[in-house]
């Protein structure tokens, strides 16, 4: 494996972006987040949340009839537009214009939701981050890879890699697999785990924020909400996988001390993601 160059505080202070005093909701950009079906909206409630916390103006979502109310209800600040089937999603069309997409998180795997996925990748030009079930469509799916516009992100956890690259027997081998995978389909592969890695064909770079804690339902949702506000505020693809994955694992950083790993909860992620920010600003929160 090629020398990895670690995330750490010095290299996210090369890429943050501090806001600008003029800026206003439409600037600070448009997300949309895609998923969400029959029992797991929290999913996309969690993403959805995550995305406005971590400091994009307005986001959508788009899912199932059924999670309607929930969304509504749990996170007022998100607009919602919904499928025409109540379970799962069927046909992905919206009229606003979002500067990025975040697909995956609850979505499932019925046959129409595959469709539905098809269909958005054939015509999507914007960046994209690709997510759980959203990654599984495309493992079932391989041929459709070709239709990725460069540097989408795909953020797989062991078992999602794995359903899309193949088996591994060592490390080295999951890393060469990876980057080759990378390279050959140009996207930017964040492959999470502990430490959590992030593959730009030949370039690797490795985290070094985030401890056991982050082992909780709902974590991976979080990450795609904070990736894809990145995104939407105008981060080139690498650089909001990089900053994502760095505050996403200093939020747990930051609670443990409170939390203990046990009860920390995905929740817990989007809540101290402020003070994570803070600490980037030398603000209260330094404690690195
Ligand atoms: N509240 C909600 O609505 C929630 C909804 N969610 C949604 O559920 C959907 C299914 O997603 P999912 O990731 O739970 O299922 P799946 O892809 O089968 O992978 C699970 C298997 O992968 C493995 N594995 C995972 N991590 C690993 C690691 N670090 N290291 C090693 N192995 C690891 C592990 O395999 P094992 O070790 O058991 O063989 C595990 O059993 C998806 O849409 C998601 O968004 C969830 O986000 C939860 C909250
Ligand atoms: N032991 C650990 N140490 C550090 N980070 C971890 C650990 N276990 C899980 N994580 C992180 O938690 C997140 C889990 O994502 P994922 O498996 O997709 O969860 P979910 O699908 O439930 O949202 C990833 O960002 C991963 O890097
Ligand atoms: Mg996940």
């Amino acid at each position: 494996m090629m020398n990895p160059i670690y995330i750490n505080q010095n290299e996210i202070l090369k890429r943050y972006k501090q806001p600008d005093k003029f800026t206003h909701k439409g600037i600070q950009g448009h997300a949309l987040i895609i998923g969400g079906s029959y029992g797991k909206m929290g999913a996309v409630c969690l993403s959805s949340k995550a995305c406005l916390k971590t400091g994009c103006g307005l986001v959508t979502v788009f899912i199932p009839k059924c999670g309607y109310e929930i969304l509504q209800i749990a996170i007022p600040e998100v607009m919602v537009v919904t499928d025409n089937q109540e379970k799962f999603i069927s046909d992905i069309t919206f009229d606003i214009k979002p500067q990025a997409i975040g697909i995956g998180p609850g979505l499932g795997l019925e046959i129409e939701t595959q469709q539905a996925v098809y269909k958005l990748l054939q015509t999507n030009k914007i960046p994209l981050v690709i997510d759980a079930d959203a990654l599984n469509i495309l493992s079932k799916n391989k041929e459709w890879l070709p239709l990725l516009q460069p540097k989408t992100i795909l953020t797989p956890h062991p078992k999602e890699l794995e359903r899309l690259i193949g088996k591994w027997v060592s490390e080295e081998e999951k890393m060469a697999k990876t980057s080759t995978f990378s390279k050959q389909c140009n996207l930017i592969i964040v492959m999470k785990g502990a430490p959590t890695r992030i593959v730009d064909g030949e370039t690797i770079y490795e985290n070094t924020t985030g401890n056991a804690a982050l082992a909780t339902a709902g974590t991976g949702d979080v990450l795609t909400g904070m990736i894809t506000s990145l995104l939407v505020q105008s981060y080139e693809p690498i650089n909001a996988a990089i900053l994502g994955v760095y505050l996403h694992g200093l939020t747990a950083d930051i609670a443990l001390p409170e939390t203990g790993y046990q009860s920390f909860i995905a929740s817990d992620v989007i809540s101290n993601i402020g003070k994570a920010y803070l600490s980037l600003e030398n603000k209260d929160y330094n404690i690195l």
